[in-house]
């Protein structure tokens, strides 16, 4: 790949991905390109262009536009901005022996042409840091697999490191943590709820490692077999999450939300178990959304809004939703020390 031998090291930051602007057509066509993928809707391929170009698009396009209109911002949508800021402050902390590039697995900025940018640099190795702590065949998994499918055709296809999954990484939970303490210091909370975005449960069964994830207590412990298993992965970076936080088993809730279409995703569904919170006594609640390291409207509009509204509905009386790591100086720390480590 490299012109001349520089020794400079790539990183590559990959994140989800967000319509170009908050009108229908740009929400319809990022819709596409993201539904589209058979890692995200993986049924087969003539129903999922049915239910996509049929229903989803002309149907959800409008309707998610609307909504990406009122987390539109002066510099755009906030999975974008975030992103960027990461990618600057990472490259401040690491120095010009890096070169850190950052793309979208869906829409702009490409991952083509981040890895094009890192061709131009004649960086020797790439390290690929999917912005998803936990696995998941949909996020990370479609991020490897697009990697891949563009290096196959370079002539020369350098060393790649694929960071995988990080749900457990100290440096990750500590920067999550030090954010939720400055809450906990401020207000007595009845109830923290950690709220990951869901996937269908066939998606993860079909990653169990011989039949070992049978959705049951198999996540209870994370270990060697259950390593990729999202539902794993999200609940050891609860169970750390809420250890940093001095927080008891009995204290917390671990949830999903977001989902789509009818079939079984993750349970307990977040907005269902949100309005049974209130009748328990849990009056004033703190969400954490540790699936996102960027504020977007999973976050902002579904956790930071609607759920506060339903749980207020409920006769809840406090509901706050922590920020996500966004570019703050412990996850840059933590970044840092994940590419050295690698
Ligand atoms: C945290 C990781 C994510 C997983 C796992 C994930 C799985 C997943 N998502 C959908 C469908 C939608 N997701 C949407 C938005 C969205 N999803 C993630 C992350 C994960 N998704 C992010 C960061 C975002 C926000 C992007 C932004 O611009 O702010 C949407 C679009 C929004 C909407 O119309 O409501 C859909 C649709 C599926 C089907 C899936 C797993 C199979
Ligand atoms: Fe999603
Ligand atoms: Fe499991």
């Amino acid at each position: 790949m490299s012109k001349k031998k520089t020794g400079k090291i790539g990183v590559l930051l990959v994140n989800l991905g967000t319509p170009d602007t908050p009108s229908t057509p740009d929400v319809r066509k990022y819709l596409r390109e993201f539904l589209l993928d058979k890692r995200v809707i993986d049924i087969n391929p003539v129903g999922r262009y049915a239910l996509v170009n049929g229903i989803i698009a002309p149907f959800r396009a409008p309707k998610s536009a609307k909504v990406y209109r009122e987390l539109w911002t002066d510099r755009g949508s906030p999975l974008m901005y975030h992103g960027r800021d990461l990618q600057a402050k990472l490259q401040t902390a690491l120095g010009d022996k890096y070169h850190v590039a950052f793309g979208m697995r869906y829409q702009n900025p490409s991952i083509k042409s981040a890895l094009e940018e890192l061709r131009e640099q004649s960086v020797d190795r790439i390290i690929v840091v999917p912005l998803f702590p936990q696995y998941a065949a949909a996020t990370t998994g479609s991020v490897h697999d697009k990697i891949m499918e563009i290096v196959k055709d370079w002539w020369i296809i350098p060393s790649i490191n694929f960071i995988s999954s990080y749900c457990d990484d100290p440096n990750f939970i500590n920067a999550f943590a030090e954010l939720g303490k400055k809450y906990l210091a401020e207000d007595n909370y009845d109830h923290v709820v950690f709220s990951y975005h869901g996937v269908p449960e066939r998606q993860v069964l079909k990653g169990s490692d011989h039949g070992y994830c049978k959705l049951g207590t198999c996540c209870n412990s994370y270990n060697k077999r259950n390593k990729y298993c999202y539902r794993a992965s999200c609940f050891v970076t609860s169970r750390l999450l809420a250890e940093a936080l001095g927080l008891r088993e009995d204290q917390y809730t671990v949830a999903f939300q977001s989902r789509l279409l009818s079939d079984p995703w993750l349970q307990p569904y977040t907005d269902e178990i949100l309005k049974t919170m209130p009748a328990k006594g849990y009056k004033k609640v703190l969400a954490f959304s540790p699936a996102f390291v960027a504020d977007c409207l999973e976050t902002t509009i579904e956790v930071g809004d609607e759920f506060k509204e339903m749980f207020l509905h409920a006769g809840g009386e406090k509901w706050v939703l922590v920020e996500s790591l966004n570019s703050s100086d412990p996850w840059v720390e933590a970044l840092r020390q994940m590419v050295l480590e690698n």
